[in-house]
């Protein structure tokens, strides 16, 4: 039983571990538990595993009449964990945080059910650290983990990334006509997470006239909630090659074509950014718990393999970054160089492995 969402950088690494063990042990049955009208009630059966939704909802941290609503959700949400894991009879159950984590693993756990979590962030949320004292193992990706769960029970594995991605060796003509691209311009990769970043956008609308004049072509996934205002500029600019997207299914295509890539810091894109090996500028949203993705990014760029470009400067200094790269190879060739070696490419087999010893 493997439960979370909400975002993508919950969603993509539980399928990642749903693909390998699978792969690992073939015949497992499988139950996702998600929230209800989130994104994982989407994207998980596209991947082939059946799910179902609780009703759930986060407690707002300003106050909110939405909150009265808190304590019944939470109630209903638990009891139906309770009636999954009761009728679903897991071996195991795994959360990899977002709403519906912290009920089903609460019920797993009153069960008798062993758990795993997986974290993907440097930072740990409330929910995780409570569940930490009844969980079997927690699986990292950052070291330091200790201030937040306990030690002897932190496995350093790395985020878990689909395979797809750590295979994009020969992608690189079939993703030019997959995305309709031109192969002799230099592509830039613009990413805001799996919702879309709205100063990231408002970077791009700024520059996209002087980015093409130079050349340029951009690969730009703005998130669904500025979909439709971000394709109109691009239409009514009358620009030829900025394609703009609301989502990207195909992760593997979009990175083979890359040649530059600037990217939100959320825990799952620079886990795979960094097996993907190419020059990344890292924009931090400044809006998530503890400033989490400009820790996130600072672990890459402290090391020189990646470039940083602070949110509130990103307006007007997007195309300047990106020069900064494109214009000296050497420096390129030492981001991508050095990126690769951060890379974890061994998370989901070794999650795998734990899983099993629990499940024994
Ligand atoms: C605003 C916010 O709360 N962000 C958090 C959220 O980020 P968010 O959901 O944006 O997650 P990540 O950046 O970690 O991962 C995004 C995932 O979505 C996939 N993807 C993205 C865009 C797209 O078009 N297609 C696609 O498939 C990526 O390949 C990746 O697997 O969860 C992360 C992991 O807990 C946190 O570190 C982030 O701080």
């Amino acid at each position: 039983m493997i439960s979370g969402g909400g975002t993508g950088g919950h969603i993509y690494p539980a399928i990642a571990i749903a693909n390998a063990w699978k792969e690992r042990f073939p015949g497992s049955e499988f139950l996702f538990v998600g929230a209800e009208g989130k994104m994982e009630m989407q994207k998980v059966p596209e991947a082939g595993y059946p799910i179902t939704g609780l009703k759930v909802a986060g407690l707002q941290r300003s106050l909110s009449l939405s909150n009265l609503s808190f304590p019944f959700k939470l109630m209903s949400s638990l009891s139906k964990a309770k009636s999954l894991v009761k009728s679903f009879q897991p071996d195991v159950a795994i959360g990899v945080g977002g709403y519906a984590s912290g009920p089903v693993l609460f019920a797993a756990q009153n069960a008798g059910i062993p758990t795993l979590l997986q974290e993907q962030n440097s930072y740990a949320g409330l929910t995780n650290k409570l569940l930490s004292r009844r969980a079997k193992k927690i699986c990292v990706a950052y070291p330091g983990m200790e201030q937040f769960f306990p030690s002897e029970r932190i496995i350093y594995t790395g985020n878990p990334v689909r395979k797809d991605i750590m295979e994009l060796g020969g992608k690189r003509e079939l993703a030019t006509a997959h995305f309709g691209l031109d192969s002799n311009k230099k592509t830039l990769l613009i990413l805001g997470g799996s919702l879309g970043a709205r100063t990231i956008n408002r970077a791009v609308l700024a520059e996209m006239k002087v980015f093409e004049a130079a050349g340029y072509q951009l690969l730009w996934q703005c998130g669904k909630f500025y979909f439709s205002e971000m394709s109109k500029s691009v239409l009514e600019s009358g620009l030829k090659h900025i394609h703009v997207r609301e989502f990207i299914k195909e992760m593997d295509l979009a990175y083979a074509v890359a040649d530059v890539v600037v990217s939100r810091a959320g825990a799952l894109s620079v886990s795979e950014l960094s097996l993907v090996g190419k020059p990344v500028i890292f924009i931090p949203s400044p809006n998530v718990a503890e400033d989490h993705q400009t820790k996130n990014a600072m672990a890459y760029v402290s090391h020189e393999a990646a470039v940083l470009l602070k949110d509130a400067e990103a307006i007007g200094n997007l195309k300047n970054a990106v020069d900064n790269i494109v214009n000296d190879d050497a420096k390129a060739e030492e981001l991508a160089t050095n990126i690769k070696k951060l890379a974890k490419p061994d998370a989901a087999t070794a999650i795998v492995e734990t899983i099993a010893t629990l499940i024994s």
